[in-house]
């Protein structure tokens, strides 16, 4: 590992017990991958392949069978504020305000006081876009402002590394390219905290537009089977350029399950 490094996911494989098999089943096969700070990374490949278990480990959620994940030179071993995610269904507390949903990790914080959250709350609520819906519940809200309210949430500790479950695939095409291209504006601008994203989608345009690298897992046991690192800064890429790319890439993805 370089200094340089934010996350180093190092020979991990996972295993689960099988309840009704009754025996040990494979997930993930060594896999190896490194996030440096500026780097949005995606993860894609086929259901079922390991991505959201590979995401949950690298949270400290769940931990490998065998290998490291390590996290600003130390390993990861339970959750931390400094990494935090954000889930394809929203996964918001149906019975709390958007307000109170987006406090709700900073309850407990030792570093803030009321005024401070309440100020973070409203900070995050204006940059987030969410103004005027600070005391509407959930179900008022439409998916992408129940996504929004997601982001917030997930950016309210200040996270180095923020971690994506399929974030848009819940969204119409469109609130999904908006709200992804707010947060890639937040990020450039320096608005927030974070160092680095890690998106796991089905999408393949969608991580073209918005990654420096992707990384696309095969097999059963998964695997990490090839990396596209992309050029272009993401605020230059062209349309033809995003296009080319996501056809190359869905080629491969065909020849791949082929085989
Ligand atoms: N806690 C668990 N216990 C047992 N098996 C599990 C557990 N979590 C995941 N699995 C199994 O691991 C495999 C990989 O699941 P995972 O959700 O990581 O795949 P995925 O690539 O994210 O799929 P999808 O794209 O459909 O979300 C699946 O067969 C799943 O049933």
């Amino acid at each position: 590992m370089t200094n340089s490094e934010l996350l180093n996911v190092k020979h991990v494989s996972k295993k689960f017990e099988h309840a009704e098999k009754s025996g040990i089943r494979p997930v993930l096969t060594d896999i190896n991958l490194a996030v440096k700070p500026g780097q949005f990374i995606s993860i894609i490949g086929p259901s079922g392949v390991g991505k959201s278990t590979l995401l949950r480990m690298m949270a400290g959620i769940s931990r490998p069978s065998t290998g490291t994940i390590d996290f600003a030179g130390r390993q990861i071993v339970k959750p931390s504020q400094r990494i935090s995610m954000v889930f394809q269904n929203f996964a918001l507390f149906p019975w709390l305000t958007v307000q109170k949903n987006i406090a709700f990790g900073l309850e407990n914080s030792r570093k803030r006081n009321q005024g401070q959250i309440q100020q973070k709350v409203r900070d995050l609520i204006n940059l987030i876009g969410l103004k005027g819906l600070e005391a509407a519940y959930p179900y008022e809200l439409s998916g992408g402002m129940k996504q929004r309210v997601g982001f917030a949430r997930a950016l309210a500790v200040d996270p180095e590394l923020l971690l994506l479950d399929e974030p848009f695939s819940a969204l119409d095409v469109l609130t999904g390219e908006q709200l992804s291209s707010d947060l890639m504006t937040l990020w450039r601008q320096g608005d927030l905290n974070m160092k680095a994203l890690v998106m796991i989608t089905h999408n393949i345009s969608e991580a073209v537009r918005l990654s420096n690298v992707i990384y696309v897992m095969n097999g059963s046991p998964g695997t990490l089977v090839r990396v596209y690192r992309l050029k272009t800064p993401v605020e230059q890429r062209t349309a033809s350029q995003i296009m080319r790319k996501t056809l190359e890439i869905t080629q491969y993805f065909k020849q791949m399950n082929r085989r």
